[in-house]
């Protein structure tokens, strides 16, 4: 559980900390006040980017004037039960550093370890369009949610990306007359292969239980989705065929995309192109053309499944952040939503501009009034 959260000249914030209990905690204040970023800096305790896909330079605080951002750090304080406390901190150690470092009760640690402690989820308003919007980013949401269960799936996507652009850039050198070494591209497409079957195995698993979670919540006073996936691997994993296989027909897409990819400049085969599809189910029309407090309906009832579902596997608690959301919800919906959270026990970080939109939550969250970079509890 999370008791604590400190930020060091991260975004508006010069320092302040923000101290929580069990449950719900929902932060309210004026446009600008800096709420998204205290969610933003919530979700930087799993690997990636975080909520707003910010670089390392852009989260440290810049004055007016400043061109660059400062060196930054946020750090969180866990009640690990027992008496034990647990110590996790993020930041970059000097300004315009690219790459933040994670620390573990003080030591240099891997971002994936991470989800040995926490397991942040998030919805923002810019998930609003995530039916209709860029398939990029819909596999990035989508990754999350599997790697939230299946850490390995975090650095697999990162093996395979990393092996994608030096593909790429093998093979552009070669279409600019350089000899692209065969050898070497041989090699990629190896790791390619490998490494995308497995991402698209895990896709696979974790869309079932994502789906059995959402088929589960039939109850609820949310939109159900029937998702899928599209893409060659995972089409191939959804239907039970083995890594070994999949692994074998990406790779000949590799080698038969070879020429295609090199006259485009980009890499235009293998899973880093699957894309998450949903359909509305009442209405049995793709969740694309759904309005955006629809799809922000069904990606809130996905993200709840996922909730149960990492609850009821096991592991590190998962953490709920909401930025907006019960502004897009009607009153129905946003009171079985707090419901929802209370009889989860779930710490969840809710933003809006009225406190009384929460209203419901009254007596069962922690309010705290986000004013300028200050952070005033009131109950
Ligand atoms: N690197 C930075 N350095 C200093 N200030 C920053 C930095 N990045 C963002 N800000 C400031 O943080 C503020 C935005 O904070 P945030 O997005 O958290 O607001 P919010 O309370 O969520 O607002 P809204 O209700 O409009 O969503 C802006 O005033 C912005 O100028």
């Amino acid at each position: 559980m999370i008791t604590a959260l400190t930020l060091t000249d991260f975004r508006s914030y010069a320092s302040a900390t923000l101290r929580v209990g069990a449950g719900p905690v929902v932060l309210h204040g004026p446009n600008g006040a800096g709420k998204t970023n205290l969610l933003e800096a919530l979700s930087l305790f799993t690997p990636g980017r975080g909520l707003r896909g910010a670089t390392a330079v852009e989260m440290g605080r810049r004055e007016p004037g400043e061109a660059g951002g400062r060196a930054w750090a946020v750090a969180l304080t866990l009640d690990g039960g027992d008496g034990d406390e647990i110590k996790l901190g993020t930041g970059v150690q000097s300004a315009g550093a690219a790459r933040r470092i994670v620390r573990i009760d003080g030591e240099t640690a891997p971002p994936g370890r991470l989800l040995d402690y926490l397991r942040p989820v998030w919805a923002t308003p810019e998930q609003d369009r995530l039916f209709s919007d860029a398939r990029a980013e819909r596999l990035k949401f989508f990754d999350r949610l599997v790697f939230a269960a299946d850490p390995a799936h975090a650095a697999t996507v990162s093996a395979y990306e990393k092996a994608l652009r030096e593909r790429l850039r093998l093979l552009t050198d070669g279409a600019e007359g350089r000899e692209a070494d065969p050898l070497w591209l041989d090699a990629l497409e190896l790791r390619l292969a490998e490494s995308g079957a497995r991402a698209a195995m895990a896709r696979a698993s974790a869309l079932e239980a994502l789906q059995a979670g959402i088929d589960a919540r039939g109850d609820r006073p949310f939109p159900q989705a029937d998702l899928g996936l599209s893409g060659e691997a995972e089409g191939l994993a959804v239907s039970g065929a083995d890594e070994a296989a999949i692994a074998a027909v990406i790779r000949e897409g590799m080698v038969r995309s070879r020429g295609r990819d090199a006259a485009a400049g980009r890499s235009l085969y293998g899973p880093h192109r699957s894309d998450l599809t949903a359909l509305h189910r009442e209405k049995n029309r793709p969740a694309a053309e759904g309005s955006s407090g629809e799809q922000k309906a069904l990606v809130l009832n996905l993200i709840l499944a996922q909730i149960v579902r990492l609850k009821s596997e096991g592991g590190a608690s998962p953490v709920l952040l909401l930025d907006e959301a019960p502004a897009h919800l009607d009153a129905n919906r946003r009171a079985a939503l707090f419901d929802e959270i209370v009889a989860l026990n779930l710490q969840a970080f809710m933003t809006g501009t009225e406190a009384a939109l929460f209203e419901d939550l009254q007596g069962r969250a922690r309010f705290v009034r986000v004013e300028g970079g200050a952070l005033l509890a009131e109950a």
